[in-house]
């Protein structure tokens, strides 16, 4: 136990108080964090809790959502420094102990809603271990430990999995809370539903379906692993295709060369973003780097353009985009409203002029 903290954060007693099972000196770390810990964002409760068969508790939206639209926003009952931390420890009894101690710090209320929740391990582990590895979300490395840490919560825990969800969740450190954010946009009546694949989201239906098998204990049956013979065929493709453009660059250096180059055609970048977005689309598999940098690449071209419509249009879905990844507009919706203030706006057409020029001179 000497290499573990039990705490409470953040230390301000009118909001929930989440209870972590930390290495010795996060707590530190997070409470020198410049703003910690910051207020949290309300919402209002457009969602509801059903059961369905074969599927347990499931939530369905109770209102619209467009993509980027905050759906929940929560302090989780419990962080703790590994996502599935008793699988990784099986028959480590001190973390058990940690965990009972930690669940007897709680309030009645959160200890109960911590219990209720799903547990897909059964007998195999004591119940406290089973919960949390059914329920905690990855949220990434926390100040003073690079290691993936996860976090349980009373709302965001009933959201089922999907190979092509319909939201993202963001961890906002400075607030201590968990967001579950719109990916797409989402109706009325729909299920809400996220990836649980830690491994490889892109990976064939036979590798999603064993992961899922293994850590969660169902089967798949996602609109995506539904398909068979040639669609699902298409369906692995599109993934791999969408999983090797990650390893494509990010920088500009294409559009610029595409900009500087009078005699490039003039859809070739506009073309090729839009490709991969409809590609991404027709999936619902929404690579983060792939999806940000090709929505922004393609206002850019329409900039250099001088294309106002489409560079207005496709400012305001990168701007969707960045706040369902990020959690704010990114600056995306200044664009959209003067997207004649940016630095690409006229730089293509203006070389195409002095092409022009240059050649008309030549004759
Ligand atoms: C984090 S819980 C989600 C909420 C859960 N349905 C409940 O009743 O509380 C994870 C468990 O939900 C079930 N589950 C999640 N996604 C599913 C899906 N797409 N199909 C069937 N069961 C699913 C599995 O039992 C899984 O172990």
């Amino acid at each position: 136990m000497s290499h573990r903290a039990l705490v409470t954060l953040p230390p301000i007693l009118t909001e929930r108080v989440t209870n972590t099972l930390l290495f010795v000196g996060m707590k530190e770390a997070i409470l020198a964090l410049p703003g910690f810990p910051a207020p949290l964002t309300y919402t209002a409760r457009s969602y509801e809790l059903r059961s369905i068969k074969d599927k347990g508790l499931c939530l369905f939206a109770t209102a619209d959502f467009d993509t980027g639209d905050l759906i929940i926003c929560e302090r989780p009952l419990f962080v703790s420094t590994v996502v599935h931390p008793f699988s990784l420890r099986p028959g480590d009894p001190s973390a058990n102990d940690a965990i009972v101690e930690l669940l007897s710090r709680m309030c009645e209320y959160d200890r109960l809603m911590f219990y209720v929740l799903h547990n897909c391990k059964g007998n195999d582990r004591p119940r406290e271990q089973g919960i949390i590895d059914t329920n905690a979300i990855n949220i990434g490395a926390l100040p003073g430990y690079d290691g993936a840490c996860g976090a349980v919560c009373m709302e965001s825990s009933r959201i089922n999995h999907s190979c092509t969800p319909n939201v993202i969740s963001r961890w906002d450190l400075l607030a201590f809370t968990m967001e579950i954010r719109a990916l797409t946009p989402i109706r009325k009546g729909e299920e809400i539903t996220m990836s649980y694949l830690e491994l490889d989201e892109a990976a064939p239906r036979a590798t999603r379906r064993r992961e899922l098998k293994e850590k969660y204990n169902f089967f798949c049956t996602c609109p995506s692993c539904s398909l068979t013979g040639a669609a699902g065929k298409a369906s692995n493709v599109r993934r791999a295709t969408i999983q090797r453009l990650q390893e494509t660059s990010y920088d500009d250096d294409e559009l610029e060369k595409w900009i500087n180059d009078a005699s490039a055609p003039e859809d070739k970048i506009t073309k090729a973003c839009l490709f991969v977005l409809d590609m991404m689309e027709k999936e619902k598999y929404f690579n983060e780097k792939v999806w940000a940098v090709r929505s922004q690449r393609l206002c850019k071209a329409y900039c250099a353009m001088e294309k106002l419509e489409e560079a207005k249009k496709s400012a305001i879905q990168a701007a969707k985009i960045w706040k369902a990844l990020a959690g704010n507009d990114g600056g995306w919706l200044a664009v959209a409203e003067a997207p004649q203030k940016t630095k690409y706006w006229g730089l293509r057409t203006k070389k195409i002029r002095e092409a022009k020029r240059a050649k008309a001179q030549e004759a």
